[in-house]
Formats: structure tokens, sequence, C-alpha cells
């Protein structure tokens, strides 16, 4: 571990300001790998430079792609992008690597790729994705450590998905808008980066309807032209400045939230006590009154509390008196960053996969490690709320989701310090 691997926070202090909001990483992935589908140059417009996006991009190269930044426009030149294999250096190291399986599918009839890695947060199997490209037609072989697909033109085709699944739902849109005939996908995820990577791809030329909750229609078309469109500000992003805030009973302005995807979000975030306001498109959020426990949060599928925030949530919840509960119902692993709060001071104990926190113990600087994405930005806003100062590894996780969030947090009047510093 060297330093260039930690962030160094010196808590205590509300934070106060105004933050704008970076491109959203769940959009920006299935949208990259929607421009694999045509032989031109796509545009991604406000696309967040993140580790994960700079590694989608390494991957499109890899098959052949020309990529370019203009600020935060990237543009992916896909005329050439006839490649088949995935290594599994790059696959194995983000979890919508996956998702390339179905383009590929869909512009050159074969794909093969390492499997996914991404934040280890529970077993996350593929059978979803490989049942949704089976159905479409495709030959898929697994060896363990690979898997090898192929087929003619994709046949459309009626699927169901017996569990919703978001990458599972992207695999079959991007699957299914070349092939020939109507598919239709039921029991989809409806998260709201399903709905943006469809509009993108309807703006290429594809047929893509909702017919009915869960429910979406594709008629296949024979050819898609290149994309252009705009990334919306990311609701896991604004949720962690958001809970932040909270945690440091401070008030801030987000000035580009993505309004209408952060409902399920703000719930919550009232019903621990915070008050907010919307304001000429903004929100205003005021913290300072965050002090109710909660009996159960659980996460849920769009549009309940989405489980990236599970970890952020419970580091407010540690900042409140009383006694407040989660349930984590998407990742059976997704509470690995109890144990560091609890080396802040935290109390927090997980039984039968609950986890029963006694909040309102002083949290105390010291050295924490992230495990993952989530977890990470979970323990910056506890060493914010913390005494003295925290230094927290693994910023690596963390630069896979948020651009700058040393800047960010600086802005508001944390103390972020990246790179440098020693306890
Ligand atoms: C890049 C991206 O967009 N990542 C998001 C995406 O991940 P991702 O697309 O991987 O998550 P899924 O929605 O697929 O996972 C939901 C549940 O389905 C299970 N499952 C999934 C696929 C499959 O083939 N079989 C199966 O059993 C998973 O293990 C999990 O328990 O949605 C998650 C749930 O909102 C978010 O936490 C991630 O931030
Ligand atoms: C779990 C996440 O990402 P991924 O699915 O890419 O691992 C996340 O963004 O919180």
């Amino acid at each position: 571990m060297n330093d260039s691997d930690e962030i160094v926070v010196t808590g205590g202090k509300p934070l106060n300001g105004t933050i704008k909001i970076q491109g959203s990483k769940n959009a920006a992935l299935p949208i990259m790998a929607a421009a694999l589908l045509s032989e031109g140059i796509s545009v991604l417009r406000g696309c967040p430079r993140i580790a994960d996006v700079f590694l989608m991009e390494k991957i499109l190269r890899e098959l052949g792609a020309v990529t370019w930044w203009q600020g935060h426009d990237l543009y992916l030149d896909c005329s050439q992008a006839d490649g088949t294999v995935i290594p599994a250096d790059f696959s194995g190291k983000m979890r919508s690597s996956v998702i390339l399986l179905g383009a590929m599918l869909g512009r050159n009839h074969k794909a093969s790729t390492g499997y996914p890695g991404g934040c280890v947060i529970g077993k996350r199997p593929v059978d979803l994705h490989i049942k949704v490209l089976r159905s479409l037609g495709a030959k898929i072989v697994e060896n363990g450590t690979e898997i090898r697909a192929s087929c003619g033109k994709l046949k459309g085709a009626e699927i169901f998905f017996s569990k919703s699944s978001v990458g599972a739902t992207e695999q079959g849109i991007l699957a299914a808008v070349l092939a020939e005939g109507r598919t239709v996908l039921r029991g989809c995820a409806c998260e709201p980066e399903i709905g943006w990577l469809c509009s993108y791809l309807n703006g290429m030329g594809a047929k893509i309807f909702f017919s009915e909750k869960n429910i979406i229609c594709i008629e296949g078309v024979e050819y898609l032209r290149p994309g252009d469109g705009v990334i919306p500000p990311d609701r896991i992003v604004a949720g962690t400045y958001l809970l932040a805030a909270a945690a440091t009973r401070g008030e801030i302005i987000i000035e580009n939230p993505p309004l209408g995807e952060m409902d399920g979000i703000l719930e919550v975030y009232r019903k621990m006590g915070g008050q907010y306001d919307i304001f000429g498109g903004k929100l205003i959020v005021n913290g300072k009154n965050t002090g109710n426990p909660l009996k159960l949060l659980e996460t849920e599928v769009y549009p309940g509390f989405p489980t990236d925030l599970q970890s952020p949530a419970m580091a407010v919840l540690v900042t409140i008196s009383g006694e407040s509960r989660i349930r984590e119902k998407i990742f059976e692993d997704r509470y690995k960053t109890a144990p560091w709060l609890c080396r802040m001071g935290a109390d927090i104990r997980i039984r039968n996969g609950v986890a029963v926190i006694h909040g309102g113990y002083p949290l105390t600087g010291c050295t924490v490690e992230a495990q993952e994405l989530r977890g990470g930005a979970a323990l910056v806003i506890a060493a914010l709320a913390a005494g003295g100062t925290t230094k927290v590894r693994g910023c690596r996780f963390i630069e896979r989701g948020y651009e700058h969030i040393c800047e960010d947090l600086t802005a508001l009047g944390g103390l972020l310090i990246k790179d440098r510093g020693t306890l």
C-alpha cells in the first residue's frame, strides 16, 4: 500500500456550501457498450472521468475503437471495433464488462470474455445474462474462467427475468436491438439507468418501448447510427453528498440533482430528521436536525432505497443516538464497512443479515480500509463526522465511481487530502 492509495480526512466540521454532481457511472458504462453497435463516432456528453469509465474505454480500444476526450465529452469511434475478445485482466476489474457480450454478439456474432469483476459485495452470478443471450439464439460455452459466445443473427424472443437485474436487463436490450424481429423482456429492472440506455439507443435508431412496468419491447432494426447524448447527473453521488451533509449536520446546496430519481433516498433522509427544499431545480439540504434512528431501513430495487447507498446511510446512522436497523436485500455481502466503522467507535452488530446499530457513540479518527466503492465513500463520510484525523486506505475503489470526492468535499468545508499526509 503506498500513500497514493490513501485519503486523509480531518473531520468534525459540518459541511457547508454548493456542489455540482458529476455524470453517472452506471448510466455511462452501458451507453459506452451501446456505442459498439454503430460503425461511427458516438458521443457521450458530460461523461464522468472516473476509473471505471477509463477501463471501459480501454476495453473498447482493445476491441478496435478509437477514443478521445474533449473536457467531459467522450468520443468513441467504433468504425473498426470488430474485436471479439475481452482479456480477463480487463473484465476481472469491472462488472459492466459483461454487458459488452450482448453488444459484441449484435455486431460481430462472436464474443468472449473473462468473468466480470466489480465490487465484491456478494456472489454476483451471471446466469441471467447467459439466459437472455441464449434465449436470443447465442451459443454459450463457459469453462470456469471464460465465457465464449457465438451466434448467427440473433432472433427476437420473449424472455422472463426471475429476478430484477440491472445488468441482465441491459444485456438483453443491447443484444436485442439488432436482432431479427421482436423481443419482449419481462421482469426487467426499472432503475433509471435502463431508461437512459434506451433513450440513447432510440436516438441511434433503435425501437425500444416500455409497455408496462417491468416490460420492455424491442423491435429489432437492421442498422444503428452513432449516438449523441448527455449523461445524467449521478443519483448515487448526489445521495452520497446528501448523506455526508446529514452525518456532519451540515447545510449544502446540490446544484444539479437528478431530482426525479431521488425520491427513495430523500424519503429515508427525511425520516432521519433531515430537511430539504427544492428551489429552481436545486436541492437545498439542511442536515442540522438529522437525529432520528431508523427502525428498519431496507434496500430495494428502484424506486426504493438503493443498495449503493446502504453503507453511506450506515455511516449516518452511527452518528444518531438510539437503535437503528438495516436489512440489505440486494447483495448478501455488503456489510464489509461495518467492522471499520466499529474501529472508529461505532457499535454495529450483524445478525441474520440485519445490521443492528447502536448509534451516538463519538467517532474517532484512525486508519481504516475501503473494501469496495460505496463502502469507501461511507468511510469518508464517517471520517468527516469523526473527531481528529482518519486515514482511509483503498481509495482506488472510491475512484472507480467518484470523480473528485476530495475536491468536492473540501469545497464544502471538509478537509480531504489525497497522496499526502501521515498520521
Ligand atoms: C454498473 C452498474 O450498473 N452496477 C449496478 C448494478 O449492478 P448489477 O447489474 O451487477 O446488479 P444486478 O441488478 O444484476 O444484481 C441484483 C441481484 O441480482 C443478482 N443476479 C444478477 C445477475 C445474474 O445473472 N444473476 C443474479 O442472481 C445479483 O447477485 C444481485 O443479488 O445494479 C446494482 C443493483 O442496483 C447496483 O448496486 C450496481 O451499482
Ligand atoms: C456496485 C457498484 O458497482 P459495480 O456494479 O460496477 O461493481 C456500485 O456502483 O456501487
